[in-house]
């Protein structure tokens, strides 16, 4: 089966959320290709202990590189745990990421209750993977 690639992406104040979330669903991550932003790659290395692969900062152009795999196909699912109230520099690239997620319909998570939604939709396509696999 081939690996699921997913891209972890938070703001900075969201990026604790982040890697409790992560951590309770390492049994999914631990089985899938991941793809961060510079810093929240590092954190998810530091403390989870995760092979993360990672671009660079979202600010200084990681939102940009991320997007660019997604239009090449290269990632199936994005968990964005953007911050609301918080004004970014670079809130142009966050709108490309959030517009070319759209543009290839790859699913897409801005918060919590959707990525748990996403974990749920993880799981059954490991799932049924492994059962096509197994015939
Ligand atoms: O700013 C970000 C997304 O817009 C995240 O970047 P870092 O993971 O490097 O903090």
């Amino acid at each position: 089966m081939n690996k699921i690639h997913i891209a972890l992406i938070a703001h900075d104040k969201k990026k604790i959320d982040l890697i409790v979330f992560v951590k309770e669903h390492l049994d999914v991550f631990e089985k899938c290709e991941l793809y961060a932003t510079k810093t929240t790659g590092k954190l998810l290395r530091d403390k989870l202990k995760l092979k993360v692969n990672t671009v660079q900062s979202g600010p200084i152009g990681g939102d940009l590189q991320i997007g660019a795999m997604v239009a090449n196909d290269n990632i199936d699912f994005v968990i964005f745990l953007r911050d609301p109230l918080t004004a970014q520099p670079h809130e142009p690239d966050v709108s490309a990421l959030l517009r070319v997620c759209d543009v290839h319909n790859i699913p897409l998570a801005t918060n919590l209750a959707t990525a748990e939604a996403l974990i749920a939709e993880i799981n059954a396509l490991m799932e049924k993977t492994n059962m096509e696999d197994e015939k």
